[in-house]
């Protein structure tokens, strides 16, 4: 390997920390907004250069196509690609007795140090509530020995189980656990009581990206906005994908926003893993004009999964083999994109019926139609068009993932080494945390107790995925794959 390949890598293996992604040089993630730099800040002399980005980055390419020639593909070794790439086993003693290391989980990156959980419940004192979901609540939380503020997520595993959600429970508390990336929200501690499960994350002081889109006049976003927007979702599917994982759940009210605006991803519970934890090593691929693009697609390659999915309310959402069971792929991602690009410009979904039986079958039949008004630009038509593209294999990002689709000329404004420099489009409101200032106030009409609770370690076998279904009493059982765990991230004390 020559010595700029050799450099090429070791820049990208050690390029993320925890949210700043760079571990080296004097910038780190403490003396950042969570990783972000102010509006105000200073742009550093070197652009950083994300892990998703080092592509785009011109000497890489340069590194890259020396060892590479058009039309060729090759496996980038795991270890040089991603954060979920640089895994080590972590020990997890809990219920593993004195002595024993069980290595129940691979978790991401260099950056996170992760071990036994340091807190419990009572540790926190309740807030205010932030969100209702299905089956779970979240609140803002704050930590009593350090006054830190955070969201904390508490589902009833007893509603868990009677609607056969645990799974989803796992999966998400994997993602969290394992993502270290700025646009996928931070996971502090997970833990459970024998009536709950827990994650203590990031507080998005900003809201979501739904009511802040609903506040703009027109309820929407000029073409521009809207682009950046996609730019920094796009970074974030390209990381989810690199780990793995398909979203499956791409809408505004997923998008949280960090109090700087820039986009924080959430809500994994009905994402998927790819059959190998961590993904496939992804393959590289070199373009028409020889430069590598790194293909994420193949992460998930030969990963079909038919499970129908969908928000109830958002299924002008789905793609159309979803509705179809043909089963899908991370393409479906790329289609919800699609959707959201529109939504962002037009203040409606493309598809929309009456009924939603009207809106699956306009998503099945119905060519995309742009209305004359706002006016957009040819780039901005064929980009949502190529993603909403109702054949999964020529959609775009469906050859070589999110590289394809950042090659598209609508993005070629964006300068995707410098997107979280860059100042959004919308500054949420300033607040000072516990007014809770971008949140809906919302009323509890049963209020969860959950600070009572007593921390409790289930007891099954490190590493069995809970079951779905089975009663209450065997919950020690059925949660035993949740792992209780804190994480700490580079540039806290
Ligand atoms: N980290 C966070 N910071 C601030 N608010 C948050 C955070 N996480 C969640 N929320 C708020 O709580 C709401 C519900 O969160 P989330 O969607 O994760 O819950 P859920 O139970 O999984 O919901 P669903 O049924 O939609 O899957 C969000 O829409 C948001 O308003």
């Amino acid at each position: 390997m020559g010595a700029s390949a050799t450099k090429f890598l070791r820049r990208v293996a050690s390029a993320p920390n925890a949210k700043g992604f760079f571990t080296s040089g004097s910038r780190s993630a403490s003396n950042t907004k969570n990783g972000y730099l102010a509006p105000t800040d200073p742009v550093p002399p070197l652009p950083p250069m994300a892990v998703s980005d080092c592509m785009d980055h011109a000497d890489s390419m340069e590194t890259m196509s020396s060892g590479s020639s058009r039309g060729r593909s090759s496996r980038l070794p795991r270890n040089t690609l991603a954060p979920s790439s640089l895994k080590a086993g972590i020990p997890n003693g809990l219920g593993d007795g004195p002595g024993k290391v069980a290595f129940r989980r691979t978790y991401s990156s260099n950056s996170i140090k992760v071990g036994q959980v340091e807190v419990g419940p009572s540790s926190f004192s309740k807030l205010k509530l932030l969100g209702k979901g299905d089956v779970g609540r979240v609140y803002l939380v704050k930590e009593k020995k350090t006054s830190k503020l955070f969201a904390m997520k508490v589902l009833s595993k007893k509603e868990m189980i009677e609607r056969k959600k645990i799974k989803r429970a796992l999966t998400e508390q994997e993602i969290l656990a394992t993502a270290n990336h700025p646009f996928i929200v931070t996971l502090y501690h997970s833990f459970q009581s024998d009536g709950y499960l827990y994650f203590c994350m990031e507080y998005c002081m900003g809201g979501e990206f739904f009511r802040a889109l609903q506040s703009r006049p027109g309820k929407c976003l000029p073409e521009d906005g809207s682009r950046f927007y996609a730019a920094e979702v796009v970074a974030a599917l390209e990381y989810l994908h690199l780990m793995g994982f398909i979203y499956r759940d791409l809408k505004p009210e997923n998008i949280l926003l960090h109090q700087s605006g820039h986009i924080m991803l959430s809500d994994f519970d009905l994402a998927k893993q790819s059959n190998e934890p961590g993904g496939m090593p992804a393959l590289i691929h070199s373009d028409a004009n020889g430069v590598p693009l790194i293909d994420t697609m193949s992460c998930t390659a030969n990963f079909r999964t038919n499970s129908f999915v969908g928000t109830e309310g958002r299924h002008q959402y789905i793609a159309p083999e979803v509705i179809n069971a043909q089963g899908h792929t991370a393409a479906v991602d790329w289609w919800t994109l699609g959707i959201l690009i529109y939504e962002m410009i037009y203040a409606t979904t493309p598809f929309k019926g009456q009924e939603r039986n009207d809106t699956f079958a306009n998503i099945r039949l119905l060519p995309v139609h742009f209305r004359d008004s706002p006016k957009v630009s040819s780039a901005c038509k064929d980009c949502v068009t190529r993603l909403l593209d109702k054949n999964e294999k020529t959609r775009l990002g469906s050859k070589s993932g999110a590289s394809e689709v950042k090659q598209h000329k609508w993005f070629t404004k964006i300068n995707w080494g410098l997107l979280r420099n860059t100042q959004p489009p919308i500054i949420p409101s300033s607040s000072n945390g516990v007014d809770a200032v971008n949140f809906r106030q919302l009323k509890e009409s049963r209020s969860l107790h959950f600070e009572d609770q007593i921390l409790s370690v289930a007891s099954s076998t490190p590493g069995t995925p809970g079951e779905e279904g089975g009663s209450p009493t065997q919950t020690g059982d059925l949660f035993g794959a949740f792992s209780s765990v804190t994480l700490h991230h580079d540039g806290e004390s």
